[in-house]
């Protein structure tokens, strides 16, 4: 387990649930793979899988008011505020904590200052899992899913802003993170379990 996850320091500001939870960061752009990958490492290692964006598209399908100003913003491929998704995080990862032997936090950190955020209320993560895909396959995949994800976001022009904006504002966390020796680059090219058999050894040199 690296130094993050058990450094056993807990500003008050922090929740104690978390304090010792392992915390995975797993990072890529729009359609890169990281939501199928989560399934196979829920499945092998038995983490808890938390998606910032299946966790807002179950608020939009809730009908509630916050949800259709998320919506709204979903559909152009904007990020939401950052408070927003923070505390949908954390409240999911205290509802799981008594249980869960670690977290893989999918799409999130979308900026740097989310990350620093996310540190400052819940905790360090100790691996960050960067899966990494051409532009090119990953609008190819996009563009797939879309014949049948039923997700707003599936369409041309707002796969072209999702694009976009994971180069200019996603990108960075990268370099930020690989500054702390914590990124695991997967190259997301080939088939699912090509690239799994990379995530699997990512996540057991944790162990
Ligand atoms: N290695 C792969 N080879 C071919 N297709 C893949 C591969 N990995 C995922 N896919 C397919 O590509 C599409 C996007 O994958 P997935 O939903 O896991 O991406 P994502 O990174 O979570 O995307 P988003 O950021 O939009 O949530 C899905 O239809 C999935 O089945
Ligand atoms: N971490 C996030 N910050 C802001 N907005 C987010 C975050 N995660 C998801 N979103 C919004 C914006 C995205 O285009 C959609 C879909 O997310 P995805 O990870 O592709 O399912 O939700
Ligand atoms: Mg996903």
């Amino acid at each position: 387990m690296g130094a993050g996850c058990s450094s056993g320091v807990c500003p008050s500001r922090k929740s104690d649930k978390l304090k010792n939870s392992k915390i995975i960061f797993v990072v890529g752009g729009p359609g890169s793979g990281k939501g199928t990958q989560c399934e196979k490492i829920v499945e092998r290692y038995g983490f808890t899988h938390l998606s910032s964006g299946d966790l807002l598209r179950a608020e939009v399908s809730s009908g509630s008011e916050r949800g259709k100003q998320l919506a709204a913003i979903m559909e152009k491929g904007e990020l939401v505020p950052l408070d927003t998704i923070l505390n949908m995080i954390k409240e999911a990862m205290i509802a799981k904590a008594s249980t869960s032997k670690g977290f893989l936090i999918d799409g999130y950190p979308r900026e740097v200052r989310q990350g620093e955020e996310f540190e400052k209320k819940i905790g360090a993560p100790c691996l960050l899992l960067y899966i990494d895909a051409k532009a090119e396959t990953m609008l190819m995949r996009l563009i797939k899913r879309g014949e049948t994800s039923g997700r707003s976001d599936d369409t041309a022009q707002t796969i072209k802003n999702r694009l976009e904006l994971y180069y200019k504002a996603t990108e960075p966390v990268i370099a930020y993170y690989q500054g702390r020796g914590i990124v695991r680059k997967i190259n997301a090219e080939g088939s699912v379990d090509e690239v799994f058999s990379q995530v699997a050894n990512a996540i057991e040199s944790l162990q």
